[in-house]
């Protein structure tokens, strides 16, 4: 792999009390560039993904290197308020605060203490733009979020998540809830997004995987198995469970 890397997993371990669900893995997430992770329900994907912003804190134990710009982000120090901002998660529902569009967009930045109407405008419309939301609602920034449609709910999200200016987004089955013209909407943006930013998805559909990824990763039991450029993950697995899984053989 000669891309620059984004994040680096080193042995990395996840457990809810005795039951590890995540088990050994060690991967290189490339600097803008999709990856998808893909594996049947139960696999360990979404575990591994909340644990790349330190969303597992609570529940489980994380074990492990996972490295981000030269630093531990599974050591007990980090900072895990700035760690997710510049790691910012997009869940499989829509989660649009019940508050303007326009407030949707800078929670994060009214919570770090911006107050500059100049900048905060500039970056509510910079924001809804990169999310492709812009044209949509730019008369209506006032409006409430609630009446947005889900699939403009999803590109809020997506919004609010890209204002405090992340490096890496982690999606976690963001379009699972959308009809297929919303998903399609989202691919498209994420496609866009790539240029500035790096993305990390969970999805359970290989054909999202196959059409938006740069690199897709297959997981099974808690293991990776196999973690290539996606072209040539689907066309010529190296692994025969990967094989197996794409066939539909199991999963
Ligand atoms: N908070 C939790 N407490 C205990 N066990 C959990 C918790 N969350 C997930 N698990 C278990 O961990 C395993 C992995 O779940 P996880 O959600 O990471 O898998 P997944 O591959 O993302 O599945 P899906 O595609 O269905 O979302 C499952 O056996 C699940 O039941």
């Amino acid at each position: 792999m000669t891309e620059s890397i984004a994040l680096e997993l080193n042995h990395v371990n996840v457990a809810y009390g005795e039951k590890p669900v995540v088990k050994d893995v060690s991967m290189k997430f490339p600097k803008n560039q999709i990856s998808a992770l893909i594996g049947a329900s139960g696999s360990g994907k979404s575990t591994l993904l909340r644990s790349l912003n330190r969303m597992n804190d609570d529940i489980a134990t994380v074990t492990g290197e996972i490295n981000f710009e030269g630093l531990n982000i599974n050591d007990p120090k980090t900072n895990v308020y700035r760690l997710r901002q510049s790691i910012g998660m997009v869940f499989q529902q829509p989660t649009p605060f019940p508050m303007s569009i326009y407030e949707n967009v800078i929670y994060g930045l009214r919570l770090a203490g911006v107050n500059d109407k100049k900048v905060l405008d500039a970056q509510v419309e910079l924001s809804l733009k990169q999310a492709a939301l812009w044209d949509e609602v730019k008369d209506k920034l006032k409006s409430s979020a609630l009446a947005l449609s889900g699939g403009q709910q999803q590109r809020l999200c997506i919004a609010r998540t890209l204002a405090v200016k992340p490096e890496i987004i982690l999606m976690d089955e963001p379009t699972s809830a959308l009809d297929p013209v919303s998903t399609s909407q989202i691919e498209e943006t994420m496609l866009e997004l790539k240029k500035d930013f790096t993305i990390i998805i969970v999805t359970h559909n290989m054909q999202q995987a196959s059409r938006s990824s740069d690199w897709t990763a297959f997981m099974h039991q808690g293991q990776l198995i196999e973690f290539n450029q996606t072209a040539d993950f689907f066309m010529n697995p190296r692994e025969q469970k990967t094989a197996d899984y794409l066939s539909g053989k199991f999963g």
